[in-house]
């Protein structure tokens, strides 16, 4: 059996997430899916690096508090994230970036993402920046230097929305989406319907793994923005930059409006939607829109999330799940490598290590 050895950049809720996965369950999914897997490098900023090609014990780390977790002091680990020597480096098959989300350039994980594609690696994420500022780069990049990058999670957490699109939707004609992309924005939308506050629902969104390190880009929809983006750019064929989608999130609306719109059997969501026209240009927006109860969307609850594909053949088909969560995230992640497996198995990138390959330390 062969194995991928990764390195996971960023160790917050979702990667932390992958590492539990990995270090539970790794015996079950190797038997299963047919491949092992093995970290040999995280970095992260508040906890430094760590490196060890011969695989780094999982358990003691996860153990450890979050806030209390640092690299320094043990053997291949250093209290810097050193990420482009690690990136670059160490000689792991398959780069897992899960750092913070910057809708506004998509760095520092942008360079990250090149750095390791640059590099020969395989590169999975669910960092929205690099895929809807550069996808389209970043897979020209890949595809010269026949590696995969994966992005399954940059949309709808686990929940397969862009592979169904990819791999279920051939032969028809997608002239549009609209769904509700956030988890933190839907989830506190609900409780301020239940009458908790704005503040308390944001805190319980945190706790929850939903939002984001910085919760603004849920409330004011830069995240669904970029979600928009993406869709619209892999699915619709468009290349939209953020200043072309128009983005009000949900900030303006308070509690008394969501209870008094639900005594009227409205609810209010935050909507992402994509439009393409018969010239082929595409009409991209993010807004709260108060459904009607009968709307498709007006039931999706929580940190659950839908999207409605408008299809020429098909009418509209919706696909809802899980729209943020630490676990159901880190599925996303997992779901990529399998991709990179099913991709690459016939060929030289496949795991063909029975035993350690060559290592150096960085
Ligand atoms: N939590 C969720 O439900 C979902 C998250 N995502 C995306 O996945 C990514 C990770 O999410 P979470 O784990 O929830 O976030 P998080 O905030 O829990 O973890 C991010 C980690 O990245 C580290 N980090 C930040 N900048 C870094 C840098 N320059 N170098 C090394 N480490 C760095 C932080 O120290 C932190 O531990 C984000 O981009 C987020 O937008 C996507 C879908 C769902
Ligand atoms: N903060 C985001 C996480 C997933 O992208 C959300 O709440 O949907």
């Amino acid at each position: 059996m062969g194995r991928y050895d990764l390195a996971l950049i960023g160790f917050g809720g979702v990667n932390r997430a992958l590492a539990e996965l990995i270090s539970q369950s790794g015996e079950r999914l190797a038997r299963e899916l047919g491949f092992a897997l093995r970290v040999v490098a995280i970095t992260d900023l508040r906890a430094g690096s760590l490196v060890d090609p011969d695989g780094i014990e999982l358990a003691p780390l996860l153990a450890t508090e979050p806030g209390e977790l640092s690299f320094a002091g043990l053997a291949g680990g250093s209290a810097d994230p050193r990420n482009e020597s690690v990136i670059r480096e160490v000689p792991a098959d398959i780069v897992v970036e899960a750092t913070f989300t910057n809708p506004t350039d998509g760095e520092p994980a942008l360079s990250h993402v090149r750095w390791a594609l640059e590099s020969g690696k395989h590169v999975c994420t669910t960092n929205k920046g690099p895929v809807a500022l550069a996808g389209r780069a970043l897979k020209q990049l890949a595809a010269e230097r026949d590696v995969s990058f994966e992005f399954e999670g940059s949309v709808l957490s686990g929940t397969p929305i862009l592979r169904t699109a990819e791999r279920m939707f051939g032969g028809l004609e997608i002239t549009g989406v609209q769904g509700i992309m956030n988890g933190t924005s839907n989830y506190i939308l609900g409780r301020l319907e239940e009458g908790i506050e704005l503040p308390a629902a944001i805190a319980e969104a945190q706790n929850l793994g939903y939002a984001e390190a910085d919760p603004t880009a849920d409330i004011e929809g830069h995240d669904v923005q970029l979600k928009v983006m993406i869709l619209a750019n892999e699915v619709l064929g468009a290349d939209l930059r953020r200043e072309d989608v128009f983005c009000e999130g949900i900030s303006a609306i308070t509690p008394n409006e969501v209870r008094d719109a639900a005594r009227k059997g409205l609810r209010w969501k935050l909507v992402g939607s994509a439009t393409r026209h018969e010239d082929g240009s595409v009409d991209a927006r993010v807004a709260p829109l108060a459904l009607p109860a009968h709307h498709p969307l007006a039931g999706i609850s929580g940190p659950l999330n839908a999207v409605a594909f408008h299809t020429d053949l098909l009418g509209t088909v919706t696909v809802c799940g899980p729209g943020a969560g630490r676990i159901e995230t880190a599925y996303a992640l997992l779901s990529d490598i399998i991709a990179i497996h099913q991709r690459h198995s016939d060929d030289d990138t496949a795991p063909t290590r029975p035993v350690l390959q060559e290592t150096h330390r960085v």
